[in-house]
């Protein structure tokens, strides 16, 4: 009910070429009956060879309604079709608005294929409901009002015939078509999104399942939901033969009435013989308005479901501070770079109030400090604490190595400080004032990342590289790539800085896509430095040389430098050691190794592996 509320809301901001669009709906089938009835009721007095002026105004009726339901049909499709489509790119614009701040959180349980499911086959679904289930039944009601009331001008029970008939066909057999079809447009609906998962599920792991001798359980499952959904298709589509049957046979029935009882009202003499075709002919097409309203409970239940499934990911919720705003916010890859240009930072120090969100606080350039304040956190009020008790500060220009073992809350604490989630103990600030206390959009404005996998656009290099900085001169694009060691790879390429890259930059080596990721974050010129194992999974060439452009990018940033790889520490200024969520070393690589602790054996270990 929630959701039929909102695709309801939608629609109605539209409501005067909704009402034109219903309008013209109501006229087209009307035209439709007039052509009919005067047909019928040229042939009739025809029949009695009257003179033919007499016949003219009929004639001129006939091509008037011929003419007129092709003009009003096509207006009417076009203005419904303008209508649904208006409704649907806000219905994409809207989700699109509200899932962007929820990734990852709230995405990061759903499958990317399931996520594009909703995105595409979802919001299609949605054009239904106006031009199949809102629509019908309002064009219906009024087409019988005013059929109604012109046959109540021969004889008040031809109008009750009609009445009778338009409810059993247009109220009944619906409802006999949902007892009969209940559930199966809400399975059709998770079917598509299955078939979808497993479609791309069979592509993107179309190695491992060969190489495991897979792809032949792969297909009998493919097959199996395959073959599910074209039974559910199948049952629909003899629901709908049905339907149309038995609205047929009403509409038939119907005018047989009207017939018999218009026979028997000239027998009587209070109607004239001629009326009797027009009448029954103009009762059968009026039905044109009933045939479409038996599938209005199936399509609801499609658009029920598809709008369920598209509130279910923007429903906001409640954060710990009280506020209605959503719960994580969301940054990824490519979020980090700025489709916009990177604003001058200086700006950012005379203007402490954010103009596009106003109260909330701009960064200063000239106070940059980070610190975590006896901070914990966990991804679930169910799951253990991931952070525990963290607490360090970096000084503005500083550098911080966070080494540990796998899972002990490195990139946790990476994540927090992009506010792709908010810790639930302590406090994390940066200058004077608590993160949140920042524009999100201000906030990630001064932090660069770089990741083990940095995002590529299916774009040629150059438009990847504008990602970062959209004004970007070609002279400062090459300049950047120069110094990430690229540009003369880019200029070996027959395309130069035009060459595609391929989805997800697959045409590129592992260091080149770190290397254009370096490139962007140069562009970028980010203040904060985040590099998240930027090196990590390269052969050990390629790994110390990327290593080199990586060490060059922290000249005069505050870095947070996240490494399984201990060489190179010495340069930085402090080393957190984690395990287990807890800080338990700290200190210079040299006093780590003085110290011989934890962290001394792990350089040991590393070295002795190196
Ligand atoms: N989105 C998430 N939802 C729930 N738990 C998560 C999520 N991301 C990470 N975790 C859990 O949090 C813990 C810390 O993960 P984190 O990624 O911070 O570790 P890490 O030290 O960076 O590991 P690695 O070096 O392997 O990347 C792990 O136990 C992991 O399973």
């Amino acid at each position: 009910m929630k959701s039929i509320g909102w695709l309801t809301r939608l629609m109605l901001a539209y409501w005067p070429r909704i009402l034109l669009a219903l309008f013209l709906s109501v006229l087209t089938i009307t035209s439709h009956i007039g052509l009919m009835a005067a047909s019928a009721y040229l042939l009739a007095r025809a029949a009695l060879h009257p003179p033919i002026l007499d016949l003219m105004v009929t004639i001129v009726g006939v091509r008037f309604f011929g003419l007129s339901r092709a003009v009003f049909r096509y207006l009417e499709r076009y203005l419904s079709h303008d209508v649904t489509f208006r409704v649907l790119s806000q219905i994409r614009v809207k989700f699109y608005e509200q899932i962007e701040p929820l990734a990852p959180a709230r995405l990061g349980g759903l499958r990317s294929e399931d996520l594009l499911s909703r995105i595409v086959a979802d919001v299609e679904t949605q054009q239904n409901f106006y031009l199949r289930v809102f629509a019908p039944p309002i064009a219906a009601f009024f087409v019988l009002i005013g059929y109604g009331i012109f046959l109540a001008n021969y004889d008040i029970r031809l109008s009750y015939i009609l009445a009778a008939c338009f409810v059993i066909a247009g109220v009944i057999v619906p409802w006999l078509v949902k007892r009969l079809g209940q559930g199966i447009g809400a399975q059709i609906i998770f079917l598509k999104a299955h078939l979808n998962t497993q479609v791309a599920d069979g592509l993107l792991g179309m190695t491992e399942l060969l190489s495991y001798h897979q792809v032949g359980d792969h297909l009998i499952k493919f097959r199996e939901t395959n073959d599910e959904l074209i039974e559910c298709e199948r049952k629909i589509t003899k629901l709908a033969a049905f339907s149309a049957a038995l609205t047929g046979l009403i509409a038939n029935l119907g005018m047989w009435l009207i017939l018999v009882l218009g026979i028997l009202l000239v027998e009587k003499g209070r109607l004239n013989g001629v009326n009797l075709g027009m009448l029954a002919l103009g009762t059968l097409s009026s039905f044109e308005a009933v045939f479409p309203l038996a599938l209005v409970p199936h399509h609801l239940e499609q658009n029920l479901v598809s709008a369920d499934r598209l509130l279910d990911l923007m429903k906001p919720e409640e954060t710990k501070d009280g506020r209605d705003r959503k719960k994580h916010d969301y940054n990824r890859e490519n979020d980090k770079i700025r489709h916009e240009d990177s604003r001058e930072h200086e700006d950012s120090s005379k203007n402490e109030d954010s103009r596009e969100n106003p109260g909330k606080l701009i960064p200063r350039a000239d106070n940059l400090k980070l610190s975590f304040q006896e901070v914990s956190f966990r991804y679930e009020k169910t799951e253990p604490w991931v952070l525990k008790d963290v607490s360090f500060t970096i000084p503005q220009g500083s550098k911080v190595a966070i080494v540990g073992s796998s899972g002990v809350g490195k990139t946790s604490i990476i994540n927090l400080i992009l506010r792709f989630w908010d810790c639930e103990k302590g406090e994390i600030s940066l200058g004077d004032h608590s993160l949140p206390e920042y524009d999100i959009e201000e906030l990630r404005r001064i932090i660069g990342v770089v990741t083990q996998k940095t995002y590529l656009f299916n774009a040629t290099i150059k438009e990847n590289l504008l990602l970062a900085k959209p004004s970007a001169t070609n002279q400062e694009l090459m300049d950047t790539a120069r110094q990430a060691k690229l540009h003369e790879f880019i200029t070996s390429l027959p395309n130069g800085y035009d060459s595609y890259i391929g989805e997800g930059g697959f045409k590129l080596s592992g260091g080149q896509r770190q290397r254009l990721a370096i490139a962007r974050v140069l562009l970028k010129n980010a203040p904060i430095l985040i590099l998240d194992e930027a090196a990590a999974g390269l052969d050990s060439i390629t790994e110390s040389e990327v290593l080199n452009e990586v060490y060059r990018l922290m000249e005069g940033r505050t870095t947070i430098l996240i490494t399984h790889n201990f060489s190179g520490l010495e340069i930085m200024d402090e080393i957190l050691l984690l395990k287990e969520g807890r800080i338990i070393e700290r200190g210079t690589h040299a006093e780590l190794l003085q110290h011989e602790g934890a962290y001394w054996e792990l350089w040991k270990r590393d070295r002795f592996i190196n």
